[in-house]
């Protein structure tokens, strides 16, 4: 299989697949055309493909036949009921899962130990290009298999390999974070907008105050901790921020949200 070519299949196209498909079709090269896709709502669907160029399906095992590589994105609890009708269309295909908490394991007795399949757990910046993909290391793909699942999505991802005991914990970070981090892009401005900042300019500054803090650190390796005491002069107006947050818990409180995604 080879990435420039490879056909890409989504089974369910909802927030994670169209995130996927939208990074692969705007941040790396892949036409629209090699994107096929079925989902619950065939209208929506059929919208949703339209603005990517994308082949939108009634069935998975009609995914599963026009693709190479297939993308499993039903919520967790569908999966069965959802892939056993296509089981056939799948054997020898490149099965990617990215539905949270299903593993080696169940793929592989799901679809049959001849299958070619790896779970993962992707997040919403794919879509512009600047996600994570966390990945089992127990896989089944082929070599080649593993290599073009790399070669499309490593332009758009951090493809970061985890033992499967550790991939809820990865989701935690990079697949729930988004929702973390957005919480407090929108406190952020909810503050500066109580302080009487306009609320798009409040939002404008916070988001990129955020990504470029993120890029610091990705650049220059430094512990966030130093970070933080880079902006803290003594007595002034960062340290009393500081402050406020840790009286009002933020770190427990972040903490507590990585164990309560693993309940
Ligand atoms: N939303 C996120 O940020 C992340 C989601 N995930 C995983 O991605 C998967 C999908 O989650 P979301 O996209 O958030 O959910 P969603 O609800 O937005 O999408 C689910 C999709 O499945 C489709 N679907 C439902 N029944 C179907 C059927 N019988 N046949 C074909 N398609 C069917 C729906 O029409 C929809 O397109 C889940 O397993 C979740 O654990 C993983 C990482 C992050
Ligand atoms: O909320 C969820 O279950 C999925 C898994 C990671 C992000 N969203």
């Amino acid at each position: 299989m080879d990435a420039k070519t490879a056909r890409i299949g989504f089974i369910g196209f909802g927030n994670m697949a169209q995130a996927m498909a939208k990074g692969l079709a705007e941040h790396a090269n892949v036409a629209g055309d090699r994107i096929t896709a079925c989902a619950a709502h065939y209208d929506k669907l059929q919208a949703s493909c339209a603005a990517l160029g994308a082949t939108p399906v009634h069935t998975a095992a009609e995914v599963a036949e026009a693709s190479d590589l297939i993308i499993v994105a039903v919520k967790p609890h569908m999966v069965v009921d959802v892939l056993a009708p296509a089981r056939e269309a799948l054997a020898g295909k490149a099965v990617v899962s990215v539905a949270a908490g299903l593993l080696f394991d169940f793929y592989d007795e799901l679809l049959g130990q001849e299958s070619h399949h790896l779970s993962t757990i992707p997040n919403t910046p794919i879509a512009v290009g600047c996600g994570v993909i966390a990945c089992e290391q127990k896989h089944s793909l082929t070599c080649d298999e593993w290599d073009t699942f790399t070669q499309l999505f490593s332009p758009i991802a951090l493809i970061e390999p985890v033992a499967g005991n550790l991939l809820s914990t990865a989701s935690a970070v990079a697949g729930c974070g988004p929702a973390f981090a957005a919480m407090f892009l929108e406190s952020l401005a909810d503050g500066a907008v109580k302080n009487g900042l306009p609320r798009a300019t409040a939002y404008r500054l916070a988001a990129q105050m955020m990504a470029g803090t993120a890029q610091l650190h990705l650049a220059e390796g430094t512990h966030p901790g130093a970070m933080k005491d880079a902006v803290c002069s003594p007595g002034g107006t960062t340290i009393k921020g500081v402050a406020a947050l840790e009286a009002a818990g933020l770190r427990n409180a972040v903490i507590s949200a990585v164990d309560a995604t693993l309940q």
